[in-house]
């Protein structure tokens, strides 16, 4: 399923966030949304998915999603968002009780999504014995067991020291080389969108608008090399160049309030 913003602006009452905004998300690919603090990435992913009407603009949805999707769209926060007193299986199995499956089917959801997560041993576990890094795939493999068209993702990985982000950047490298999921990423990590991205959407300080959209021509999970190291490192460059100024004149604003 493809995702078009056309013309998308929005203001929270006298303060405007995003202006103009057009883009089009194309079916199986991973972009990545980066920008200074503040302008307005987390506002147009919840645009994009639905939780928010914009100002101004409108979003299209493009193509059906394939037949076992039970939420095209469906968003994967940062905060893990699970439930304390249910087991691995039982948060996963949460997002499927208002659809109606029979339990066989629930069932093999639930397997299949902890499978393609890396969790199927642990199903049982409750969450206080998991590491942040597991209850963040916990989160992932409860948003895939929707079999989603598009995932939404705003900065899964920015409440997860540096160890346990690597590791968990690897799953979805692995789950995205594997799987042609759409996803939308919302990051403030360049290397994490140079890691995982086909496209990064770079957005100027607020009111967001589009600034420019990087194709990374490298195949994922084919980017540690030396040679995709170096292409990288100029990308890398290129991008920080687009935010730089950006970025620096958003500190500045919040520095004099
Ligand atoms: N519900 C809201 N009501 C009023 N203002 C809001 C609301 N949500 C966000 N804002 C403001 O809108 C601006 C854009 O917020 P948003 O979270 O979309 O930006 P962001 O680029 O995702 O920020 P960050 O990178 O810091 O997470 C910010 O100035 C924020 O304070």
């Amino acid at each position: 399923m493809q995702v078009i913003a056309e013309a998308i602006g929005h203001d929270y009452g006298p303060l405007p966030v995003l202006e103009n905004v057009d883009l089009a998300v194309r079916e199986g690919e991973v972009l990545a949304i980066i920008g200074p603090s503040g302008c307005g990435k987390s506002t147009l992913l919840s645009i994009l998915g639905g939780l928010l009407q914009p100002s101004r603009g409108r979003v299209l949805l493009k193509g059906q999603p394939q037949a076992d999707c039970l939420n095209p769209l469906t968003f994967v926060f940062q905060d893990f968002a699970l439930l304390p007193w249910r087991s691995v299986a039982g948060n996963v199995e949460l997002v499927l009780e208002h659809h109606r499956l029979g339990s066989a089917e629930r069932r093999r959801r639930v397997a299949d999504a902890l499978a393609r997560t890396g969790l199927s041993d642990f199903a049982a576990a409750l969450p206080k014995q998991l590491s942040g890094g597991m209850r963040q795939r916990v989160g992932i493999a409860r948003a895939l067991a929707v079999r989603p068209a598009v995932l939404l993702l705003d900065e899964p990985l920015s409440a997860l020291d540096a160890q346990t982000r690597e590791l968990l950047l690897e799953d979805f490298e692995s789950l995205w080389v594997r799987e042609r999921t759409t996803a939308i990423y919302v990051t403030h990590n360049l290397s994490e969108a140079l890691r995982l991205a086909d496209r990064v959407a770079v957005f100027s300080r607020r009111p967001g608008r589009l600034k420019e959209l990087v194709e990374i021509p490298l195949p994922r999970g084919q980017r540690s090399g030396a040679q995709a190291q170096v292409e990288l490192a100029a990308l890398h460059d290129r991008l920080w160049g687009l935010i730089r100024a950006e970025a620096q004149s958003a500190v500045t604003e919040l520095e004099h309030g």
